[in-house]
């Protein structure tokens, strides 16, 4: 599991490839779950770099048939990591009455990036690099994935040991995503990276492409 001490070698991301947004497509489904929730600095539309796109588009054609990409979040606003930091940091600590301090705060990464603007880690969301995405069936109907979006608990990890169709569909949708050169965070099902510091991390890549990007 990374750990931003073990990754700080890796050189700053300098790729200036824009973002562009996601709409509705025979590829995906879009669903810009922060701002249908309300989240102060969330987006209407998903952003992110054209690379990532690009490799969405090739995971959505070695998905089997039947199923479909159902995009979540994309690029973030510096305002919007802090909120759901604050969010989830809470949520944990509701649930954990006796973590506290810099416990509570590690447990916190495990389900949202601590934020950061910095060009060498910047919160990988905030590089148009990170994507979170779930399934759907082929009419549109999101799919049991074995936990929430953004459940804070052991079932989130990529490969808790599952029974039936939910592991099923967590093993279909990062087979697509890893044939298409995203990386997974191993705590949540749900986020990939395509050329962040998190996804060179994985690949043993010793430079990433991509820095922190401002939205224009
Ligand atoms: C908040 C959650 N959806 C997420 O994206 N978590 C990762 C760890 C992040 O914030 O980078
Ligand atoms: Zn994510």
């Amino acid at each position: 599991m990374i750990t931003w001490d073990s990754a700080k070698q890796i050189a700053a991301g300098t790729s200036e490839e824009p973002l562009v947004s996601a709409a509705d497509s025979k590829h995906w489904i879009c669903k810009p779950v922060y701002f249908q929730n309300g989240f102060v600095g969330a987006l209407p539309q998903i952003w992110l770099r054209q690379s990532v796109l690009d490799r969405l588009k090739i995971a959505s054609e070695v998905l089997p048939n039947g199923y479909r990409l159902v995009l979540l979040d994309g690029w973030r606003p510096k305002q919007l990591q802090q909120a759901l930091f604050d969010d989830m940091r809470q949520k944990i600590a509701t649930e954990n009455p006796r973590l506290e301090g810099i416990q509570l705060d590690e447990m916190t990464m495990n389900y949202c990036s601590k934020v950061s603007d910095d060009p060498v880690q910047p919160s990988p969301h905030l590089t148009g690099g990170a994507v979170d995405v779930t399934l759907a069936n082929a009419s549109g109907v999101e799919l049991d994935m074995g936990s929430a979006f953004d459940e804070p608990s052991q079932r989130s990890w990529t490969t808790y040991q599952l029974s039936g169709a939910p592991m099923h569909h967590r093993k279909v949708l990062h087979s697509a995503m890893i044939q298409s050169g995203f990386t997974n965070l191993p705590s949540e099902w749900w986020h990939y990276d395509y050329g962040n510091w998190v996804w060179a991390w994985y690949s043993e890549a010793s430079v990433a492409e991509y820095g922190p990007i401002e939205h224009i």
